[in-house]
Parts: structure tokens; C-alpha cells; sequence
């Protein structure tokens, strides 16, 4: 039987993502296609010097993964992108290819998506409304409760911020017991349904130095983080905390639990990033369809210098399919 392919957006075209993508293909994963355009990437790919068949295909049931070649679908770029000079009149392109890659899953002509990265700030400047991929999707998907949430994993760790992109000054206005409730019920039942985890356990990080140290810096650790671990707690829930953020993350620790439950963007991308920079994994929780990204940005001072490493775009792309063969031995179950 035909494979369904994974379909992969282009992100920002003055980015890597190409290269990664066509790099991906050449390390052996072909069950994709990218949306994007064939003389662009065919000229890319003779500037970075990867030599690889590149051929278009009007639909996606016309792919083939023994082909040989790198399948793409038509995009018309406003204008001609250029290595790291991101034009925002290419946005409304990106957007809509990243609308239509999710159409594609929906609708089954898919398996998964993987988004390559988008410049957020070249977005926001084109009227985008939404702070990333993880909130646009959401606005595109029926959701589960506390969804969409933003998890990163890496084959050391895994986590979740509460918070993803706002100011610092907003997360402690911003962050809830109720919603701390909803996120672990979500990471829970996701560990589950996508690893076969079952009854993980969720390390929950305070929010101030040395978890509020009993309320004398920041109240928040007892006042919100506390209440919802008890909540969830006598639920059966397998969650402990608030720890201190600061000495949860070396080997020892991580040893102890599932994933990580932080409250904001930095405090566990930080450490993500740190132990595993090319390898992690951006995996959108909560979606009625599978998505999963590269941890990295759009690497503008690299773009078109043929050193941009693929191992997270090939790591999203195992990610996906492990993910999609999953749900399909689920639901046939
Ligand atoms: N999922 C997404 O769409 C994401 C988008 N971004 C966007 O990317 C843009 C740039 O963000 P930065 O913070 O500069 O992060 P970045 O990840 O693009 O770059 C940080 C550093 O890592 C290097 N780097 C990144 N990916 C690499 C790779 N595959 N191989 C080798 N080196 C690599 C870059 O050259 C740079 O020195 C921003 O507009 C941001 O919004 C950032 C993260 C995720
Ligand atoms: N820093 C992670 C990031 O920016 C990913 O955001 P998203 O576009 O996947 O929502």
C-alpha cells in the first residue's frame, strides 16, 4: 500500500529550512513532501552543492517514496527569497502554507506535518495575529482541554512551558492553578496515547528562586502551583512539586520523571537546548491532527552557507511518522 507522506512547510524561505530539508531527504528520509517551489530549491541546491532530484507533484496522492526524487508542491513565492534577508512580502505565502499542510493532515491526504521555522517578527510586521506556529494551528483545530501546548523532547528530556511567548512581566499575572491542571491532564494523556507511558510522572517547576522559598520570594509556588499539584495529586495524577527549576535538570534528576512542566518559555528551553541544541524535538500537544517542528529558528546567519545541520528537521520528520503510526494502531484498535 502507498505511504502517505508527511507533508513539511517551507517556514521563512530567506531561512534554512530548505537546506535542511533538502539535506534531510539526501540523509534518507523521503517520506515527505515540501511545499515550496522546484527551480528555487533547484537552484539552492546547486549553490550549497547537494545534488539530488527534485521533481514537482500537483497532488499529494500522486507521491511516490521510491520515486528518487524530492517531491514538491507548487508554491508561488511574491518574491524571490534571498538567503537571510527575510522580505515580508512572502509572509502571506508562508502563512497559507502552513494553513494548507494542516488542511492536508485533516483531511487524511497527509499523515503529519512538520513545520520548518517561521521568522515571527517578519509575521507579526505582516498583520499575523498569533504568536507562533502552536497557537495559529490551535485556532485552525478542535482541541483538547488545555490545549494547544508546546512540548520540546529530546531523547534525554522532555518539557513543556506553561507560558510560551510573552514578556516575562506577564507570567505571573498570567499563569493559573486551573490552568496548570488542564496542561498536566493534557502531557499526561499525550505521554500515553504517543509513548504508551502510562501514569507519567510530571515534575512541576515553581516559578520563583528556590521554588518561593515557603513564600519569602514570590508567593505565587504556594498560592498557585501548590494547590493544582494537590488538586491533580488526589486525582491520582503522578505529578510532584513545585521544584526548584534550577536543580531539576541535571542527569540524576532527569532520571526521576516523564517531562517537565515549566511555567515559562526560557526556564525550560534553556536547558533543552542546552543538553541536546540539534537534536530536540518541537511537538504541538492537543491537536486533532499531528505536528511537529524543529526546536531551532531560522538560522538567518547561516542561510545559504551550506552549514545549517539537519538532525532536528530529521528528527521532527521520525517524530511525526512514529507519532502517525501510532494514532493509526490506536484507532484500528
Ligand atoms: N518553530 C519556529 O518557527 C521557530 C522560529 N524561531 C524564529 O527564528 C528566528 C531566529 O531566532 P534565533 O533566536 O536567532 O534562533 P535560531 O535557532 O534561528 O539561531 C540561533 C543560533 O543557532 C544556529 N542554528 C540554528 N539552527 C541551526 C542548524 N540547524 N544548524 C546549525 N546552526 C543552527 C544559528 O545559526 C544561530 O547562531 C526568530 O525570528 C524566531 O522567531 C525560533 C524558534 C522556533
Ligand atoms: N522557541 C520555540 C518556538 O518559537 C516555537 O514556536 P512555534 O512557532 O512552534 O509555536
Amino acid at each position: 500500500m502507498a505511504q502517505t507522506p508527511i507533508i513539511v512547510t517551507p517556514g521563512d524561505p530567506a531561512g534554512i529550512g530548505a537546506e535542511i530539508a533538502l539535506k534531510a531527504w539526501q540523509n534518507g528520509c523521503k517520506d515527505f513532501v515540501i511545499l515550496d517551489n522546484v527551480p528555487r530549491l533547484e537552484s539552492l541546491a546547486s549553490t550549497l552543492g547537494i545534488e539530488i532530484p527534485i521533481i514537482s507533484i500537483s497532488q499529494l496522492d500522486a507521491f511516490s517514496p521510491d520515486c528518487g526524487a524530492l517531491q514538491v508542491m507548487p508554491v508561488s513565492w511574491a518574491v524571490s527569497p534571498q538567503a537571510g534577508k527575510p522580505d515580508i512580502a512572502n509572509a502571506p505565502v508562508v502563512i497559507q502554507a502552513i494553513k494548507d499542510a494542516a488542511t492536508y493532515v485533516q483531511s487524511g491526504q497527509a499523515a503529519a506535518m512538520v513545520t520548518n521555522p517561521i521568522a515571527k517578527a517578519t509575521l507579526y510586521e505582516a498583520g499575523f495575529t498569533y504568536p507562533g506556529h502552536t497557537e495559529f494551528l490551535g485556532s485552525l483545530s478542535s482541541l483538547d482541554k488545555g490545549a494547544p501546548l508546546m512540548m520540546l523532547a529530546c531523547d534525554q528530556l522532555r518539557v513543556v512551558p506553561l507560558t510560551i511567548h510573552i514578556p516575562l512581566t506577564e507570567v505571573a499575572p498570567t499563569i493559573t492553578s486551573a490552568m496548570i491542571i488542564d496542561a498536566c491532564h493534557l502531557i499526561a494523556k499525550s505521554l500515553h496515547r504517543l509513548e504508551g507511558i502510562k501514569d507519567p510522572h510530571i515534575a512541576v517547576c515553581g516559578l520563583n528562586p528556590h521554588a518561593g522559598e515557603q513564600g519569602s520570594i514570590g508567593q505565587e509556588d504556594e498560592k498557585v502551583i501548590a494547590p493544582a499539584i494537590a488538586t491533580l495529586r488526589a486525582e491520582n495524577i503522578n505529578v510532584t512539586g513545585p521544584h526548584s527549576a534550577d536543580t531539576l535538570f541535571h542527569a540524576e534528576a532527569r532520571a526521576t520523571y516523564d517531562a517537565v512542566l515549566g511555567m515559562y518559555h526560557d526556564q525550560v528551553l534553556i536547558p533543552i537546548k542546552t543538553i541536546d541544541f540539534y537534536g530536540g524535538v518541537n511537538i504541538t500537544l492537543g491537536l486533532d491532527f499531528i505536528r511537529t517542528s524543529p526546536d531551532h529558528g531560522t538560522g538567518f546567519d547561516i542561510a545559504g552557507k551550506a552549514i545549517a545541520r539537519p538532525d532536528s528537521l530529521i528528527a521532527a520528520l521520525k517524530q511525526a511518522r512514529h507519532m502517525a503510526t501510532r494514532q493509526a494502531s490506536n484507532n484500528a484498535r
